[in-house]
């Protein structure tokens, strides 16, 4: 992505108002294992949020609630004030912008591209499903590759990209809508640490230049603490918020904040809160 980092540097979005909110929500699957229970949660406008936990703890599980990947068994998820919209309703939200919803783009932990279409393919996918023909997309795929580094790669196939080439692809695609709010499960657990840290530069440099709001599921204190402007801590069993940590949004988030005693000493806080959280699970 050195194309956007060449470019001046904009200024982090502010966190504003509430985007989108989780009261009471809670989710027991068939299998009789209750997922959450009595989760509030907002997520508010501009944030860069993660959700941190021990596996198991229901972050995926409350990302795909946001989503309407599935439904709640109980509580209500608000977006934008608009108070119980069903699944069906929030699945819609991905997928371009419409008046006065935030799309909502999905990164999953695995890049999940087809192999048999090459990289502007992949990427056309959410507005070919949409409707949005090749030639009619082709301004906003190429956008979205120049955001994560990819324009050069357009007519690669997945076999030839990297695992974090092959990543920045599933961003791109989840990009393509210009959704204003970004859930990412997970997305660089399979990543070697130097392409991990990055991929985490570039990704901050895409959420200031596109002003969205990200909710990001880690299992990693020092992750979240780079990324973040605030984390929620869950415990298990079941799964809840059981601590939540802000972060100062004016911080650089570079190699000296990596190394910097603030950087460790947040660290060691996030790190406490989340082995109380365990010893509460
Ligand atoms: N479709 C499902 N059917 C039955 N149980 C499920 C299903 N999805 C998740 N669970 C269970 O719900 C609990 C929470 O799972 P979830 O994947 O949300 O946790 P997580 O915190 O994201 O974990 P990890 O970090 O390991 O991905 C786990 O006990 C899991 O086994």
């Amino acid at each position: 992505m050195t194309a956007i980092l060449q470019q001046p540097r904009p200024a982090a979005p502010a966190a504003g108002a509430p985007l989108l909110s989780l009261a009471g929500v809670g989710k027991r699957f068939g299998n009789q294992v209750t997922a959450l229970d009595g989760l509030d949660m907002e997520v508010r406008r501009g944030e860069f949020l993660s959700l941190l936990g021990p596996s198991g703890c229901g972050k995926s599980t409350a990302l795909r609630l946001i989503a309407g990947l599935a439904e709640p068994t109980s509580g209500r998820i608000a977006f934008n004030g608009n108070d119980g919209l069903a699944a069906g309703k929030r699945r819609r939200l991905i997928g371009p912008a419409s008046a006065g919803h935030p799309a909502i783009g999905f990164v999953f932990q695995e890049p999940t591209l087809m192999p048999w279409a090459s990289v502007f393919g992949n990427v056309h996918l959410p507005l070919k499903l949409a409707g949005t023909g090749r030639r009619e997309a082709e301004p906003a795929i190429m956008e979205a590759l120049e955001l994560v580094g990819l324009d050069g790669f357009r007519d690669a196939y997945p076999r030839e990209l990297s695992g974090g080439m092959k990543m920045r692809v599933s961003i791109a695609r989840a990009l393509v809508t210009k959704p204003r709010l970004l859930l990412m499960d997970e997305p660089f657990a399979a990543l070697d640490e130097i392409t991990r840290f990055k991929l985490n530069n570039d990704l901050l440099q895409v959420w200031r230049q596109l002003n969205c709001t990200i909710v990001f599921v880690t299992h990693s204190v020092f992750e979240s603490v780079y990324l973040s402007t605030r984390i929620l801590v869950f415990r298990a069993r079941p799964g809840r918020i059981a601590a939540e940590l802000a972060i100062d949004p004016a911080l650089e988030r570079d190699e000296a904040f990596r190394t910097s005693p603030e950087y460790a000493a947040l660290c060691r806080q996030t790190s406490t809160a989340l082995a109380a959280a365990m010893n509460a699970g």
